[in-house]
């Protein structure tokens, strides 16, 4: 039996405020009207919050491959209904070591306050969503992020925080000039932890963004917001990337400087909230640093990359959204590479190379010669040919319009090599021929095992055209060259996310998740088998979910 279980439009938009939890009447109506104005290719934007859903239970074969013998769907009754809502999903499949573990999936996913429609696909506020494997269950929730910023819009119905492409209307010269105090003291930034999710040494675990208050740490049971997480070391900084590089032992970020160019690359020890500072580097072009949105690290070195799409101070004041948004593209000041090395803090490399955009690097490594000696970087990341109305194409009107048209602007598996013989030059070019992922290529992710090493396999969202979003996932294949894809027509997946099977030894050897809008909007998570890149489970839940960003793995203990 097909049926869908999709509460009626009416009644989700009705019940917006957390602060009344009230019974919705699920209806297994498949012609019930949703709102599937938000996210690429539609998306259900509903409201998230503690929905108390009658009990209903159907059983379902839902996935056509033969590892699956039965799939039953339930949706029970919650009962800590005032927390989250709450889908189990029964699946059983063969994969036992798979069972105990949790998905969590970060991103921005609300785009509107009262009436107030939000522009871009960054502005909206972080939905985390988490798919719970355990004893052969799949348990589904879903629920947004309590920072500030969402918090007093939900309050005053209007946005309060500067968020990415939006600005709070301000209402005379004064506030203006209060606001721009607020600016330089990074009060009136935005705390939407929207971007990303991470588990930290000690296990916790944190959502981020790109602002350093926007750092908050989540239960990942509950999905509950626990509260801002503080860094206790007086470094402050107003902007850090968005994606540190986190290990068990520790962690990495940059900070931008933006008022003296260049950037503090910062430690932080797990178990601590103290950042160290290990070294700065100062930009080579100016006026202001590049945007780092994330930076790859190596054994022994970080790379920090400075684009000369840079940060913009007069763009970050404006009140209307400028065509880069708080950046500014100044491609006469050049783009390079610099290389730090962990232990002592000294900059080893620094190299001029051919402009570039990328949001994502992927991974790095270091390349060596026979006596073990090394002879230079590797940096890979999701390069937009130097284009950078990749942003503009984010603006949900743009998402939302051009469904089936060849508007995604072509990226390639970009590889930097920054030798360290002393030359000023380093190399950019394609990992693989673009024509393999038909040129379209963003949010990878690796085996976690190989961060910082030579590594061969990487797992991306690629393209089939013609499409206006990435649409398919893909293995790529860095020694074969090679990318396969899965693809279903009309489907948007987010990252890939590739899980090892504890106790593997081959890179690939594990499952790759995905969580995907179908082309109705509505959602299922899907887990690919990480080494034949086969469909091995697939589990629909009883309603859409908003385009989403990054994730983590959460082992059970
Ligand atoms: C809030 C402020 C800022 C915020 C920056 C944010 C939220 C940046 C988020 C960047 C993301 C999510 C990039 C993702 C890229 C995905 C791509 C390119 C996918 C492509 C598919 O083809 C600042 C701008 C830092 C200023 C301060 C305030
Ligand atoms: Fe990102």
């Amino acid at each position: 039996m097909q049926t869908n279980l999709i509460a009626r439009a009416r009644d989700w938009t009705s019940y917006l405020s957390m602060d009344h939890i009230r019974t919705l009447k699920v209806q297994k109506d498949k012609s019930a009207p949703i709102d599937r104005s938000v996210g690429p290719n539609g998306g259900t934007d509903r409201p998230t919050e503690y929905v108390k859903l009658q009990s209903v239970s159907l059983g379902q074969s839902i996935c056509p491959n033969r590892l699956i013998d039965n799939v039953s769907l339930e949706v029970a009754c919650v009962k800590n209904y005032t927390k989250r809502h709450n889908l189990s999903i029964s699946i059983s499949w063969y994969l036992n070591w798979f069972q105990r573990g949790t998905y969590l999936r970060n991103g921005p996913g609300l785009w509107h306050i009262d009436d107030n429609d939000f522009r871009h696909l960054f502005d909206g506020y972080a939905t985390l969503v988490r798919l719970h494997f355990e004893n052969g269950r799949l348990t589904f929730g879903h629920r947004q992020v309590e920072s500030e910023a969402y918090k007093a819009a939900k309050k005053n119905g209007r946005l309060c925080y500067r968020e990415f492409s939006e600005v709070p209307k301000t209402d005379n010269f004064l506030s203006y000039v209060g606001e721009l105090a607020s600016l330089f003291s990074g009060a009136s930034l935005t705390d939407n932890a929207n971007t990303g999710v991470v588990v930290l040494g000690d296990g916790r675990v944190v959502c981020l963004t790109e602002t350093v208050k926007g750092s908050i740490e989540v239960d990942p049971e509950t999905l509950d917001t626990i509260g801002k997480f503080e860094y206790g070391d007086g470094l402050g900084g107003l902007v850090h990337s968005a994606h540190p590089i986190v290990t068990e032992r520790e962690m990495w970020t940059l900070l931008p400087d933006l008022v003296r160019a260049g950037y503090a690359v910062v430690r932080m020890e797990a178990g601590t909230n103290e950042r160290k500072v290990v070294g700065r580097v100062e930009c080579r072009g100016g006026p202001a640093p590049g945007w780092v949105h994330s930076f790859p690290v190596t054994e022994h070195y970080v790379v920090v990359p400075e684009m000369s799409l840079r940060y913009c101070a007069k763009n970050l004041l404006k009140a209307e959204p400028t065509p880069l948004y708080k950046f500014e593209s100044h491609p006469e000041s050049g783009s390079y590479v610099h290389v730090m090395c962990k232990a002592s803090g000294k900059l080893v490399a620094s190299v001029k190379v051919p402009n570039f955009v990328t949001f994502h690097f992927i991974n790095a490594y270091e390349e060596t010669d026979e006596e073990g000696r090394v002879t230079a970087v590797i940096a890979d990341c999701c390069e937009h040919n130097d284009d950078t109305t990749i942003l503009d194409k984010l603006r949900l009107q743009n998402l939302r319009s051009f469904t089936g048209q060849d508007v995604l602007p072509e990226a390639r598996y970009g590889r930097f090599r920054i030798p360290f013989d002393g030359s000023d030059i380093g190399e950019l070019g394609a990992a693989l021929d673009p024509n393999e992922h038909e040129k379209g290529m963003d949010m990878c992710s690796a085996n976690p095992a190989y961060i910082g090493k030579k590594y061969r396999y990487a797992y991306a969202c690629g393209a089939v055209r013609p499409c206006n979003f990435p649409n398919t996932l893909t293995k790529i294949d860095l020694v074969e060259k090679k990318a396969k894809n899965w693809y279903e027509e009309g489907a948007v997946p987010s990252e890939p996310f590739f899980v090892a099977r504890p106790g593997a030894t081959a890179e690939d050897d594990g499952v790759v998740i995905s969580v995907i809008s179908d082309k109705n909007g509505e959602g299922y998570a899907l887990v690919l088998d990480g080494s034949n890149f086969e469909e091995i489970a697939r589990a629909k839940f009883p309603y859409g979910l908003p385009y989403g960003l990054h994730g983590c793995w959460v082992p059970k203990k």
